[in-house]
């Protein structure tokens, strides 16, 4: 699928950047998360598949602290933070994102005012940081929008003028403009013709790669998962069904479900 060949599985460090223990959700009646716990290590891309419903946005949201769970804990092994992030207050929330954590949508109007500049919404997120010199901001938005690999001589151009690859580029410059300490991607290629997902995930490869990125990539597609993870999460009716170093799962995969997924893709 990808130009780029895997890199070679990173070494485990000893303290995971980010650490969720127990958490728990309801909606009412439904159980979008039951009690899951999981980790990422610096530098590693953990994966996180499941079919539709299973909980995965609901947990990448958890991440983003779009959403606080019943019960459980999200910590990040970051200087001055609190033991629990959802310790903090909506402001504090907010300045933790906005400067330690990238998020990329499906939908690309989840991320970006769609009417505004293609670099005045990389701009965005430098603003919200406190940056206001001008000249500062064209040159950090322009930086990260060509590290995304989007095609500068169209960064004034709206997203809404610009094709479903384009305005993810514009998303992923959006949330590395800062360089976060973790990438979280929602599906981030769901809905790209094949060939323009495959360079979608080039870019984020090598990024991960040069930068040495700590991502969570969510996706029910078993192709994205394995060409970027290095270790995976099973997600199935809102409880973590299996987890392990990506090879072993897609090769070995021990839970039935898991073996049905990987068999259903075969
Ligand atoms: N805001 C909400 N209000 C009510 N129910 C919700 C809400 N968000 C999620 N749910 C429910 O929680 C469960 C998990 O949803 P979630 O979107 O996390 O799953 P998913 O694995 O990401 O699915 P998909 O791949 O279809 O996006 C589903 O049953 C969903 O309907």
């Amino acid at each position: 699928m990808s130009a780029l060949a895997k890199s070679e599985p990173r070494l485990v460090e000893a303290t995971p950047l980010m650490r969720l223990d127990g958490l728990s959700k309801r909606y009412g009646p439904v159980v979008a998360l039951d009690d899951v716990s999981a980790h990422v290590y610096p530098g590693e891309v953990l994966g996180i598949v499941g079919e539709s419903g299973s909980g995965k946005s609901t947990l990448l949201r958890m991440m983003n602290l779009q959403e606080t769970p019943d019960a459980g804990r999200y910590a990040l092994d970051l200087p001055d933070l609190p033991g629990n992030l959802f310790d903090l207050d909506r402001y504090e929330r907010r300045m933790l994102c906005a400067r330690r954590i990238g998020i990329v949508y499906q939908n690309p109007h989840q991320g970006l005012l769609m009417t505004n500049s293609s670099s005045g919404n990389v701009a965005e997120r430098l603003l919200i940081a406190g940056e206001r010199r001008f000249a500062v901001l064209r040159e950090k938005a322009r930086g990260a929008l060509d590290a995304s690999e989007f095609p500068l001589d169209r960064m004034d151009a709206p997203p809404i003028e610009l094709s479903g690859g384009m305005q993810q580029r514009v998303q992923l410059a959006k949330a590395i403009a800062l360089e976060p300490a973790l990438l979280l991607l929602d599906e981030p290629t769901t809905g790209l013709d094949v060939s323009v997902q495959a360079l979608v995930l080039d870019t984020l490869k090598r990024l991960q790669q040069d930068r040495r990125m700590t991502m969570v990539l969510v996706s029910h597609d078993l192709g994205v998962i394995r060409t970027m993870a290095d270790r995976v999460v099973v997600m199935r009716r809102g409880q973590v069904v299996e987890e392990g170093l990506a090879d072993q799962v897609f090769q070995d995969p021990q839970h039935a479900y898991t073996q049905q997924l990987v068999h259903a893709k075969l």
